[in-house]
């Protein structure tokens, strides 16, 4: 595990350009599986989940090769195999395999996805459409075995239970070459979701109704990419950056960005008093003046994102007045609160799970956890506006969805080290 070592204090200036989507390319890599050509994609995020899916791309004969944000992805011999199960088990986004081997296969064997300790995560609504397909699925010691050999994979009806963005990628996958029509219902809308459906349908699938709750497909025999794939800037690392920048910025530039995605987000620092400008596809954040409590629920697309819950904390420690956060899709979702209330954060969770944050005096360097990626991020904008030094432990977790991170905090001219 890599750690970083902050030295706070100082105000940051210059521009920042957001990469692709992390939560974006997990998914787009195991689609790729299910193309019957060699995929390309681009503006690819440098980040721990990439390489560790390309791990899980070689145990199936898949090659890949990854430079410059670029990615080709070769499926054209592709095996059926064991999958490596501490590659699986270091992101959730491998739970994709299930749907895309399903796919390609009619069956798939994969053990329970790891990602991020944010409360229970639990993968019922991914099973019911897998069965809703025509699948058998059991699960033994942690691995889950799902089966539609014996009478082949036929298009059917999914209602999900509740909106999830992972069970409605998976069933997208699995339906793409099932025999027949699909529809799933009450699905999420997410940007990811919308962009995924794009790559397939321009592979040759036939799916429509991404971005609204209903999603139809037909399915098809046979998937050819076409064209390179861009992926989508990262909404929740634009978030951090926003963050970062009203906490800590002097005047900053976040380029590649799209507004839309970020509307929840960029309204709720208009209500805290910043004055934002928007351009078509960049936002600049002038120095902050001050700056007013909120109130902030988190929900799905295109509500506010509970992975923007973390990164926004510090800038509410920064308000007149208090903050309050209910996140609504992972209620225990508050690794970063008693790393903050180590550094002198005025926090706490309430027994009703509410995190409750109240103007804070200056924070205080030490030395803290990323219990989790989003908690992780949270604990670096705090470093930065601490007093004296930061070492932010775990920052695996950090690195295993921001880009090239070191090299965008330095370039806006903090002092972050990583110590591998
Ligand atoms: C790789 C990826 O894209 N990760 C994102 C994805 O995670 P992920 O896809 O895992 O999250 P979901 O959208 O599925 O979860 C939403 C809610 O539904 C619940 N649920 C989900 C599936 C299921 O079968 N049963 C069930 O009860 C979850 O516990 C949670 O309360 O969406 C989350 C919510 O926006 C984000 O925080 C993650 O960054
Ligand atoms: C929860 C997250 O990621 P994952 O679903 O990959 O664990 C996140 O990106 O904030």
């Amino acid at each position: 595990m890599s750690t970083m070592k902050i030295q706070g204090g100082h105000r940051l200036y210059g521009d920042v350009t957001i990469g692709g989507a992390k939560n974006n390319i997990v998914a787009l890599i195991p689609a790729s599986i299910l193309s019957d050509t060699p995929v390309k994609f681009e503006m690819v995020p440098d980040i721990l989940d990439v390489h560790n899916l390309m791990l899980i791309l070689q145990s199936m004969n898949v090659s890949s090769e990854f430079s410059d944000g670029k990615l080709t992805v070769n499926p054209t011999n592709i095996k059926e195999s064991r999958l490596p199960s501490k590659a699986i088990k270091s992101l959730r986004a491998s739970y994709y395999f299930m749907g895309a081997l399903l796919g390609k296969f009619h069956r798939a064997v994969v053990s329970f996805p790891g990602g991020d300790n944010i409360g229970p995560r639990p993968i019922d609504q991914h099973i019911r459409a897998f069965e809703a397909l025509g699948a058998q699925v059991t699960e033994k010691n942690g691995t889950v075995y799902i089966d539609a050999t014996s009478n082949g994979l036929k298009g059917g009806s999914i209602f999900f239970d509740m909106v999830s963005v992972g069970a409605t990628i998976n069933a997208i996958l699995a339906a793409t070459k099932a025999d027949g029509v699909t529809t799933i219902h009450n699905v999420a809308k997410e940007p990811e979701i919308v962009d995924i459906v794009s790559f397939l349908n321009d592979m040759g699938a036939n799916i429509s109704g991404a971005g609204t709750d209903v999603i139809r497909i037909e399915g098809v025999s046979r998937l050819a990419a076409n064209h390179i794939h861009t992926v989508i800037p990262d909404r929740i690392e634009a978030g951090t950056y926003l963050s970062l920048a009203v906490a800590v910025g002097d005047g900053i530039l976040i380029k590649n960005v799209i507004p839309d995605h970020l509307q929840a987000f960029t309204n709720k620092l208009s209500e805290m008093g910043v004055q934002l400008e928007i351009n078509e596809n960049s936002i600049y954040v002038p120095k902050s003046q001050k700056l007013h409590g909120v109130k902030i629920t988190t929900a799905p697309f295109p509500g506010f994102a509970t992975d923007w819950q973390q990164p926004i904390t510090p800038v509410l420690l920064g308000a007149d007045s208090e903050s309050i956060i209910k996140d609504t899709i992972y209620p225990k979702r508050k690794m970063h609160v008693g790393q903050l209330s180590e550094m002198g954060a005025k926090i706490r969770v309430t027994d009703d799970n509410l995190i409750v944050i109240d103007p804070s005096d200056q924070l205080r360097g030490t030395t803290v956890s990323a219990g989790e990626i989003r908690a992780g991020a949270s604990l670096v904008i705090a470093g930065l506006t601490a007093k004296g030094e930061t070492i932010v432990t775990n920052t695996d977790n950090i690195l295993r969805g921001y880009d090239n991170i070191v090299k965008k905090l330095t370039g806006l001219h903090a002092e972050v080290e990583l110590i591998k």
